[in-house]
């Protein structure tokens, strides 16, 4: 588990076309100053009772089904979450962790990105993953092994994540979502490489989220940063003309949810494959290629 202390010590809803326009317009300041409350509305309004015009306007209005559908089911599985064993949960990030560890799709990789997990958010712990892909630095020692690794660096609050290189845990500080995150300069007082600068692709993106099914589809925690940053990467890798990067999310048993629970918009990213304490499931024809399962 990486420690705090240490690091500050150093079902595609086939929504109307009106509807993805919504949700595809350039945010505007309003939902900027929104957004703070924005994630403890989606809490509230999953815990309350609904007035009846509300309900009626969900019903009408197929976005708003979406975000509805969607703020349940990140409840229902926030309380899965909540009331997992701890020895099961433990077991089980062992588990997904040995399985990436051992993968020939992550041994083979150069360039990574990967979230570094937090315990309060009950994410599956990636501490030995980010630590094994630092414990080869990227520019001595077996040339074959060299990794690089960057990780998330929230912006704002208008859904703008940057992916930072960093070499080091001790490169990371809390942010406001106490999440640990890279500081804006290394210890030298030089920037972090942005990946979106960096001049090689990268191979693998290692995901977090709530809930998954076996189809790709994905449930984040609706800030829409993951979403949104894997968007512009998928832009850049079709200006380079680049192969996309495999994108693995670790999930819990319990994240892995029926098929059509997870109602998606045309923002939504899907993922290639699911690491699961079972084993992988590959999804997409990109996974199924590398016999990533
Ligand atoms: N480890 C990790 N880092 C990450 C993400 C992530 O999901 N996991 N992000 C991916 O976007 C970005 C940060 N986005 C976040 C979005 C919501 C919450 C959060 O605390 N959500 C609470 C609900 C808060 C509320 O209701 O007010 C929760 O989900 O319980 C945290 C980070 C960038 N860094
Ligand atoms: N590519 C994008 N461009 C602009 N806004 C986006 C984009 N992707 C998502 N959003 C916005 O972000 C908000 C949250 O989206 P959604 O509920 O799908 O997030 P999420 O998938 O749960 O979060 P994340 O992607 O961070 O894991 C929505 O208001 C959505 O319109």
């Amino acid at each position: 588990m990486f420690s705090h202390s240490r690091a500050s010590a150093s079902g595609l809803i086939n929504g109307a076309k009106e509807a993805v326009a919504l949700i595809t317009k350039p945010r505007t300041l309003a939902s900027r100053t929104l957004f703070p409350s924005r994630l403890a509305n989606e809490r509230l309004a999953s815990h309350s009772h609904r007035p009846y015009a509300t309900m009626n306007r969900d019903d009408n209005d197929p976005i708003e089904a979406i975000f509805r559908q969607k703020r349940l089911l990140r409840s229902r599985i926030r309380k899965e979450l909540k009331n997992m064993d701890p020895v099961r949960r433990s077991e089980e990030d062992a588990a997904i962790q040995s399985i990436v560890l051992n993968a020939p799709w992550f041994q083979s990789s150069k360039s990574i990105c990967a979230y570094i997990s937090s315990p309060a958010l009950r994410e599956v712990d990636t501490s030995r993953i980010v630590s094994e892909i630092l414990s080869k630095p990227a520019n001595e020692g077996d040339v074959q092994n060299r990794k690089k690794l960057y990780v998330p660096r929230v912006e704002d609050r208008n859904s703008n994540m940057r992916m930072l290189r960093i070499s080091s845990v001790d490169d990371l500080i809390v942010n406001s979502m106490d999440i640990l995150e890279p500081a804006l300069l290394d210890s030298d007082g030089k920037q972090h490489e942005d990946v979106l600068e960096a001049s090689d692709p990268v191979d693998l993106f290692i995901l977090p989220g709530l809930a998954f099914d076996r189809c790709g589809r994905r449930l984040g925690r609706g800030g829409g940063y993951y979403d949104l940053f894997l968007k512009k990467y998928q832009e850049l890798t079709k200006q380079r003309q680049w192969k996309e990067p495999l994108r693995v999310a670790l999930s819990y048993s319990v994240q892995i949810v029926e098929e059509g629970a997870i109602a998606v918009t045309s923002n939504d990213v899907s993922v290639d494959a699911l690491a699961s304490p079972a084993g992988v499931i590959p999804i997409s024809p990109a996974a199924q290629e590398r016999s990533m399962g």
